[in-house]
């Protein structure tokens, strides 16, 4: 059940940090980015102070990265070691201050927040739509914790079920070849290969190819219907050469945390 936000606390007690505007009688109209703000900042309510946190990408994971600077310039947080999953976070958490480390010195971490591009109901994910999905998948399966942040268009009722890109990283070497693989492997689901190019975010093609923070490029994976059994579909993805890694994060989200128009719908994998 949501939360509704006249009682969540965060939205009432500190609505000057968050920028938001302070609670009325009428009815409020959040935008979406208001949405993932409030996900991104409950999500933070989860990190304490000596955790090595997971710190994702993407303009959701973007506020919680926010957060996390901020509380530590207030010493509400303290000894936080920050494993970025791009070169972009990497950017904006050493912006604000937050310590810095990565997996070779830290190969188990405490916490991962980050954002999606779809939740199933079974709480496995697309992600990568932004681009970092190998390192994400590398950071978020050293976790103890993942918890993911969304507002609730990112809710889907199947894995592609948002009719976006489901991205899959290949090496550029023949990526027309690898691409054309992809797209056979699905042909049943009426898949449609696509590489991401410069600025598209999937949703073009021509121009340049868009590059991974690893050098490599992006296949994006459009299908009219439901792919069926995901770990065969992860499996017969990554028998193919010429793939690094696909965007499907299976059975890897521990929390998801759902901003919504009526409240936060907090939804913990059944262990
Ligand atoms: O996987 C990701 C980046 O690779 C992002 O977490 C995902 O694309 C969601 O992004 P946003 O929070 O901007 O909607």
């Amino acid at each position: 059940m949501a939360i509704p936000y006249p009682h969540f606390n965060f939205r009432a007690s500190e609505s000057v940090e968050t920028g938001l505007s302070p609670l009325s009688p009428s009815p409020v109209i959040l935008t979406q980015d208001e949405l993932k703000k409030i996900a991104a900042y409950k999500a933070v309510e989860y990190v304490e102070s000596g955790m090595v946190i997971g710190l994702g990408t993407g303009s959701t994971a973007k506020h919680a990265v926010d957060r996390i600077g901020e509380l530590l310039r207030q010493g509400k947080l303290k000894n936080i070691i920050g494993i970025p999953t791009s070169k972009k976070t990497h950017e904006q958490a050493l912006s604000l201050g937050i310590p810095l480390s990565d997996l070779d010195s830290y190969p188990n971490i405490d916490l991962a927040i980050d954002g999606a591009d779809e939740v199933d109901p079974h709480l496995n994910l697309v992600k990568g739509r932004g681009g970092s999905l190998l390192r994400e998948k590398m950071i978020e399966g050293a976790c103890k914790k993942f918890v993911v942040i969304v507002d609730e268009t990112k809710m889907v009722k199947y894995i592609g079920g948002s009719g976006l890109a489901m991205p899959v990283e290949i090496v550029p070497f023949c990526w027309k070849f690898t691409a054309k693989r992809l797209q056979e492997l699905f042909g049943y689901a009426g898949c449609v290969a696509k590489l991401r190019t410069k600025g598209s975010n999937g949703k073009e093609s021509g121009g340049e190819p868009f590059v991974t923070d690893n050098g490599n490029y992006i296949v994006d994976l459009y299908f009219k219907r439901d792919m069926g059994d995901l770990k065969a579909a992860s499996d017969a993805i990554l028998r193919l050469a010429g793939v690094v890694e696909h965007g499907m994060f299976l059975d890897m989200a521990t929390t998801v945390i759902v901003a919504g128009e009526l409240g936060v719908t907090i939804k913990n994998k059944h262990t």
